[in-house]
């Protein structure tokens, strides 16, 4: 073809361009255009260009995103309410990013002292509902034996009200179900780190808007204030034997439910408290909707190294939230409290045991997670031992453990074994049944364990990506 041929061609692609282009006819200049009819046109051109060029750049930063994404791990961790999920992402948190993990010191010291309140809360409420003790051979009117203890409880009570009142503020600012649960609930990217004082330098300016207001900030002083005042009637009112049998009577066993912090009062409500790691990892915000994690790994054996980690709230209510993070995850992991003389907290009348094994069923069938790892966490270990130690009997809750030592290998081997016989018979296609017993509060062991469940998805990504 000469240059002449070529030249023409080059023109007639160029001229239907300008054609088919609706952005340039739109723009074109019309016969007999005034002056000021140009200045607008030009103007409006400049305009659309801009906006063009954004939309591009956006798009650009859409497609940067999706790559980053689809090279990143990706790991979705499930499992039912207070099973432990959002304690195994901080231990991840503190396995791979933990300078960024420490400078959220700060939102956890007030978490801590709301969980405290929490507890002293219930030892009211069940001290309030229960009923004075008449002895039926004492003439009427005379006051019940533990008349003078009922009375200093009461003024006890009543002392702790100021700090009872502000909880409820801090509670309010914080909580999408201030009155509703006993637990702090948070709604998914709420900000509501950024009330408690946290700046996250990844935050976008829009989302910046959720920074401390002055009362926010005085209501959390308030708190710690209160708290540093009440010390020593809250360590009164946890110490005293008629309080303790109570909560016995009323088998409330306060030390293992989640966010107990009444051993830990006089560290606690000090005024230079800074909460450990032990701390953190025990404290207790519900989650609800799912959070997203962007980790980009900081340590040295993983430096640079992205992944993505969506923690789930497990409620019953909050269960459909987690389809759509099946469809690109990699790895999920499965918390399983061992847990079997325990209800929902939802609803009272169905095991946690059964609910478990019910979602466990769901997940192992389901196709669009068919490829995918899937590891099993035994959670809750030490409160197994705790629980078992107290005597209490796996087949008056569970009938079909029947006559088996009461003890825990037996009962974590048989938890795994429902979990694989499911896992067998439901997955679409055959996958190995991976599983770790844990105690997600044990953070020394628990970061060892999510560091090497880390390298193992790694492994298998790779064997997989070598077979196809
Ligand atoms: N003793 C003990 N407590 C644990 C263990 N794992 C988690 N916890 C505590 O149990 C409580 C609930 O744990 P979370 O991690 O908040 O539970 P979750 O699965 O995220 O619950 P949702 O957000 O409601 O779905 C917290 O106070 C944890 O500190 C464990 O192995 N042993
Ligand atoms: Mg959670």
């Amino acid at each position: 073809m000469d240059s002449f041929t070529r030249k023409k061609g080059k023109e007639k692609a160029k001229d239907a361009e300008s054609v088919e282009n609706p952005f340039i006819v739109r723009f074109k200049a019309p016969a007999n255009e005034t002056e000021d009819e140009r200045i607008r046109r030009v103007r409006a051109f400049q305009d659309a260009q801009r906006v063009s060029r954004q939309i591009d750049e956006n798009l650009a930063d859409t497609r940067r995103k999706i790559e980053r994404r689809k090279r990143a791990m990706r790991i979705l961790l499930l499992g039912q309410a207070e099973s432990g999920k959002s304690a195994v992402l901080k231990n991840f948190r503190m396995a791979f990013t933990p300078s960024h993990f420490q400078k959220e010191r700060i939102v956890w010291k007030t978490i801590v002292q709301l969980n405290l309140i929490s507890s002293v809360k219930t030892i009211l409420s069940v001290f309030e509902d229960s009923p004075d003790e008449v002895d039926p051979t004492t003439p009427p009117n005379t006051p019940p034996a533990d008349e003078p203890v009922k009375r200093c409880l009461r003024r006890l009570h009543l002392r702790l009200s100021p700090l009872l009142s502000v909880e409820t503020n801090v509670n309010k600012m914080l909580s999408v179900d201030p009155v509703g649960s006993k637990d702090i609930c948070v709604r998914a990217g709420s900000g509501w780190k950024s009330k408690l004082g946290f700046r996250d330098p990844n935050r976008t300016s829009f989302e910046s808007m959720d920074l401390p207001t002055h009362s926010q900030s005085t209501n959390q002083d308030d708190l710690s204030r209160m708290l540093e005042a009440s010390k020593d009637d809250i360590i009164q009112l946890w110490a005293d034997p008629h309080i303790q049998e109570l909560l016995s009577n009323n088998e409330v066993n306060l030390p293992d439910m989640p966010g107990f912090f009444l051993d830990d009062v006089s560290r606690i409500a000090s005024p230079d408290y800074e909460p450990t790691d032990y701390d953190i990892v025990r404290a207790r915000v519900r989650t609800v909707g799912v959070e997203e994690h962007h980790l980009i790994a900081e340590t040295a054996a993983n430096k640079g190294s992205e992944f993505f980690i969506a923690d789930v709230g497990g409620a019953r209510g909050s269960r459909w939230t987690w389809i759509p993070y099946f469809d690109d995850v990699q790895a999920i992991l499965f918390l399983a409290p061992l847990a079997f003389n325990q209800m929902l907290e939802e609803d009272p009348r169905v095991n946690r045991l059964e609910d478990t094994l019910m979602i466990w069923r769901e997940i192992c069938a389901n196709v669009l997670l068919a490829d995918c790892n899937i590891i099993v966490f035994f959670n809750k270990k030490d409160i197994l031992q705790k629980t078992l130690e107290a005597g209490t009997m796996v087949n008056r809750f569970v009938p079909s453990y029947g006559d088996q030592p009461n003890d825990v290998p037996h009962v974590t081997k048989y938890f795994k074994d429902r979990f694989k016989a499911y896992h067998k018979r439901l997955s679409p296609k055959p996958r190995p049944f991976i599983s770790h017993e844990t105690s997600a509060i044990d953070t020394r062991s628990t970061i060892a364990l999510v560091i090497a469940v880390h390298d193992g998805i790694i492994r298998n990504n790779l064997q997989r990506s070598d077979m196809i």
